[in-house]
């Protein structure tokens, strides 16, 4: 199952930033292992924004959920899921 996730990602402005940076780094961490394994499929910055677009190739619903509440920024996230379906249209 394919997924389209907008995170936007509002961190506090009285976090330290030295707490801000290991966030930061372990969710760096935690995506890229999700990248390695395919489940990850894409990650794209929003220009001139603290968020991404990015691509969830995943079994189910339910996996999509724990992944995005294992993300170590997402106590500080508004995120947004669309489920996407094959277009009548794809060649592929
Ligand atoms: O910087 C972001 O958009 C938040 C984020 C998600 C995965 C990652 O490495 O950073």
């Amino acid at each position: 199952m394919i997924y389209l996730v907008r995170m936007d990602v509002n961190l506090p402005a009285d976090m330290p930033a030295e707490e801000a940076g290991r966030i930061k780094a372990v969710e760096k961490e935690y995506s890229q292992t999700l990248q390695r394994q395919g489940k990850w499929a894409g990650i794209w910055r929003v220009v001139g924004e603290y968020a991404n677009y990015s691509i969830f190739d995943v079994d189910s619903n339910d996996e999509l959920h724990e992944i995005l509440s294992g993300l170590p920024l997402f106590p500080y996230m508004d995120i947004e899921v669309i489920p996407l379906a094959k277009h009548p249209s794809d060649i592929r």
